[in-house]
This record gives C-alpha cells, structure tokens and sequence, in this order.
C-alpha cells in the first residue's frame, strides 16, 4: 500500500490527506434537515448526516488527492450507526481509489493489539468464511506499550501489504509534557522515532517503508531532526490549517527527492465554507468550497517546496 500512496501522491501531485472529521455543527442545514427528516433526530439521522457530508466531500475532491484520513472518534461518538457511516466512508472511498488512512490510534498489550490490527487492516476468520472488518489500508498506532504493542501491527501490514503511522510527535499543545522529556540525553519523540525506523526497516516498499511516523506541522524542527533519523519513514503531518501549520513550515518533513511526506488537514478542508476565504461558496455548495481549499493547500505545499530548492 505504501507503493501505491507514492505513486498516487505522484500522479496527484498533492502530498496531501482530506481528513473526514465530521463534526454536526461543520454539517450545513440543508443535509442535516434531509437526514432527520428521514430518521428523526436520532443516532441514525446524525450518522447518515455525517455519511451525506462525507459522500459530497469526496465526489468534489478524490480526482486532486491521494488519500483520505477519516479519524474514528468523530463516528463513535454517535455508537454503533456512526461506526456504521465511518465503514461506509471507508468503503466509498475505496471505491474512488484513494488510499484509507484509519486515524484510530490504537496499540495495547500484545493479544489486544493483534485484534485491533485484525479489526482495521487484516480479516477475521468465522467457522469457514473470512471477513473484512472495517478496511483501511493504514493505521494510526500509539507505540506508548513499546514493541510487543507495535508489532501485531506490523505482522498485519506484511501479511496484508497494508501500513502505520506511528505517532512519534504530535501536533498537540502539551504534546511535550511527556514526549519532549529527555532520557539519555535525548528527547523521548528521538527514541521513538529512532524505533519506527528500526521497526520499519525490514518493512520496506519499493521507495519507503510501510511503517511510518505521525509528527505534528506545529513542530518543524522537530520534525527537521525527526526526517533525518527516520529517512525511509512516511511522515504523516497532521496540524496545518486549523492548528496553525502552514506550507513554509513543511519543508523539512519532506525529503530531497519532494516525498516522504502526507500533510493532513480536517477542518480545514471539510468545514471550508465556513471560513471568510470560501464563503462566496455558501453552506449549499460545501464541496465546492473544499475542493478550493484542497487546491489552495496543495499551492501553498508545492510553492513553499519549489522556494527552498
Ligand atoms: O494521528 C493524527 O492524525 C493526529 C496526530 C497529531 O499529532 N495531531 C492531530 O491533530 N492528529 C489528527 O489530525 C486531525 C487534525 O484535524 P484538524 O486540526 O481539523 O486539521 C485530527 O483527526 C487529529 O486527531
């Protein structure tokens, strides 16, 4: 999978993730009266509000990106129809070829991580017939259980051809209360990112491992250091737009061949219309007003990198 998300990103040249974080209130009016009309204002109605969203979304952005990150807790939150809109977002998005990053953050003992592994990247075995739980191609992975919480994980993307991003250093306020610590003279983010390159080295696609990292755009130096001890790592970089990342702090995730970076932005793009730059779009023409912001982002991205060449 990570071959086709360097070939897609190519092909796109958008080194770019939409991720579908669907809020209620980013919903416009007019999609969340047509689903409560139809299920009431129910669980039912807000998932098949936040299914409407994501459909127009995609319809008006897949052709320009390579990938989509819808972040599980957004559906969770309305129980089990929301998971339900969250697989048929997966599964839309499959259909419109894009690559599924999986945002569920998950990693716990050995046994337990082996059945989230099988949940969001693998297939699960019922008396004589095999099933595909929910599909993603990545996973987002917390490495804080060390290496017998990582490694189901691993075991999974090599049987299946599948991937991670290993958080290493988020993009969050307090990220560094704990991350930023040092231990033998060096930050804890270095040890685990140091780690992500070891664990993806046996993980190796044709250009760049299967095995990536999550470094936050709020943190360029960070991530500076990070791209050098992690060179044939992914980075995922969430935190532009909404949380202050801009294109000209991005450069130094990427490498010098321009890739081995995916910048994610969510409400950045998915609630667009709201802000003052794509108003003129209106709540009617949402999609429309991503698509812009999707096309500003990979201007921003593009130019800031052909600047420092
Ligand atoms: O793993 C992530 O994607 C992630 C890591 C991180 O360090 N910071 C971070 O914001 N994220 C996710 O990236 C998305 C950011 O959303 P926006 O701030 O709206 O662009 C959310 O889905 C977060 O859960």
């Amino acid at each position: 999978m990570i071959n086709k998300l360097v070939e897609k990103i190519k092909k796109t040249g958008a080194p770019i993730v939409v991720g579908l974080d669907p809020m209620l209130n980013y919903i416009p009016q007019h999609v969340l009266d047509k689903a409560y009309a139809e299920y009431g204002e129910t669980l039912e109605g807000a998932a098949e509000a936040v299914w409407q969203f994501n459909k127009e979304i995609v319809d008006k952005t897949y052709d320009l990106i390579p990938a989509v990150k819808p972040q599980i807790a957004m559906y969770e939150q309305f129980g089990i129809p929301g998971l339900m809109a969250f697989k048929k977002t997966v599964d839309y998005c499959k259909s419109k070829d894009l690559v599924i990053i999986g945002d569920v953050k998950r990693g716990d003992i050995g046994s337990t991580s082996a059945a989230y592994a099988t949940a969001h990247l693998g297939k699960i075995k019922v008396g004589s017939k095999e099933y595909t739980p929910f599909g993603e191609d990545f996973a987002t992975v917390n490495p804080y259980l060390g290496s017998d919480g990582v490694n189901p994980f691993v075991d999974v993307c090599k049987e299946e051809k599948k991937g991670l991003f290993i958080l290493v250093k988020t993009s969050n306020p307090s990220s560094g209360e704990f991350q930023d610590r040092i231990i033998d003279g060096r930050p804890l983010y270095e040890w685990v990112g140091e780690k992500v390159a070891e664990w993806g080295a046996d993980c190796m696609g044709d250009e760049y491992s299967y095995i990536g990292a999550v470094v936050g755009a709020t943190y360029p130096e960070m991530g500076k250091v990070l791209r050098e001890i992690m060179p044939k790592s992914y980075i995922l970089v969430p935190g532009y737009g909404a949380q202050g990342g801009q294109g000209k702090d991005l450069v130094h995730f990427f490498n010098e061949d321009g890739l081995g970076a995916i910048v994610n932005s969510s409400r950045g793009i998915i609630a667009a219309y709201k802000q003052e730059a794509y108003a003129k779009f209106g709540p009617e023409n949402f999609g429309d007003a991503s698509r812009a912001a999707v096309e500003a982002m990979v201007a921003d991205i593009s130019g800031a990198l052909a600047a420092a060449k």
